[in-house]
């Protein structure tokens, strides 16, 4: 990409998107284009047509999707390969029409075999069945990472698909009812200092272990390979390293300054056992994570007191 490149990042608004848009204002890339959900609806054909038509971006970063923790995946499925099979279809199709230069596909390594050898490798890749709670979601994403390389294979572009570990940061999702593990657990925890409450309740076992990645690492990356990397294979983007549940809940609950006790829920599901990535073909294009988990914790609880305790909970 030139500085002066037009640049669309569909999904500016979100936790992976802002990063993006931080990270190229940072770097001074001058002609970035975006729109909320509300101005234009990427599930709507004719919109997305008329959007690629008029703004003809060179390139384009796809991270608008639906997406939601276990929880939401589980009870809304229709929602999550409805929304995001007509997102990615309308936009991928529509920049393959409009000669976009390169799009980058973000995906997710729930796509991976629930049961995939640990760390998982780009190749496990439909080598077993998939995790009950997201399948309908992760279906979706390996639709987009087939259109992606069918689309090259035919008509002879340049998308690619990358697949992030689980993500944290500016912009995430508070709601406990919808968000992932690590943002939910920061409001669960803050709420139970101010409070006073005696105990935190962590959902499920405690014992999955997940891989956590902070935003601007994740911008950092997709940026890297937007830059260097042209190829069909997909490239996982993660630090390399995991923790349980109950180490994640612990470290929240010293972050937040929380001192009570965690409960777990094993009414709820613990979702796949574990999901370390494999890094080494990021690694060996010459990428690697620098914001430590506990770095990151720390600015993401900074965020969450200057944003959302501030503006939208009223729970003192
Ligand atoms: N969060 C995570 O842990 C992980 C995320 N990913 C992937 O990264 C990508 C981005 O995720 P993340 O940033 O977390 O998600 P967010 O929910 O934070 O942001 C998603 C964005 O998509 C936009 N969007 C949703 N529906 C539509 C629509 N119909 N039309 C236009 N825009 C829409 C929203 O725009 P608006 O705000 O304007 O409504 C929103 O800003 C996704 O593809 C996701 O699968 C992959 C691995 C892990
Ligand atoms: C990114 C990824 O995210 C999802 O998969 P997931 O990793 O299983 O998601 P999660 O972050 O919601 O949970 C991780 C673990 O944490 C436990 N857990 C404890 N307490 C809370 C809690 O309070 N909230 C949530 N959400 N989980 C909790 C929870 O029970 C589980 O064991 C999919 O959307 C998938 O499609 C996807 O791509």
């Amino acid at each position: 990409m030139k500085l002066e490149s037009k640049i669309y990042v569909a999904g500016h608004r979100g936790l992976v998107g802002s990063a993006i848009i931080r990270n190229l204002q940072k770097n001074g890339y001058t002609n970035i284009v975006y729109r909320t959900s509300k101005e234009l609806d990427l599930t709507n054909c004719q919109q997305v047509d008329l959007f690629f038509t008029q703004e003809q971006p060179e390139y384009v970063f796809l991270a608008a999707a639906k997406v939601g923790g276990i929880v939401a995946n589980n009870d809304f499925p229709a929602d999550f390969i409805r929304d995001n099979l007509m997102i990615q279809t309308n936009v991928i199709d529509a920049a393959h029409r409009n000669g976009v230069q390169k799009l980058l596909f973000l995906g997710s390594t729930c796509i991976y075999p629930r049961l995939a050898p640990q760390p998982m490798r780009e190749d496990s890749l439909l080598t077993g069945e998939l995790e009950a709670t997201n399948e309908p979601y992760a279906i979706a994403k390996i639709a987009g990472i087939k259109m992606c390389q069918s689309y090259n294979r035919q008509y002879g572009t340049n998308f690619i698909s990358v697949m992030p570990t689980n993500l944290f940061g500016p912009n995430d999702n508070f709601d406990l009812d919808s968000s992932h593990v690590l943002p939910a657990l920061i409001r669960k925890f803050h709420e139970a200092k101010i409070n006073n409450t005696p105990t935190v309740e962590v959902w499920g076992t405690g014992t999955p272990k997940r891989e956590f990645l902070y935003s601007d690492d994740l911008a950092e990356a997709v940026i890297y390979l937007m830059n260097t990397y042209d190829g069909d294979e997909l490239v996982n983007i993660g630090m390399g390293k995991d923790i349980s549940i109950k180490e994640l809940a612990e470290k929240i609950g010293k972050t937040v300054g929380y001192d009570g006790e965690i409960v777990f829920n094993t009414s709820k599901p613990d979702g796949a056992p574990r999901k370390l990535v494999d890094i080494g073909r990021i690694t060996s294009l010459g990428w690697e994570a620098k914001i430590p988990l506990d770095d990151g914790l720390t600015m993401a609880y900074t965020w969450f007191l200057e944003h959302i305790e501030k503006s939208t909970l009223s729970i003192h």
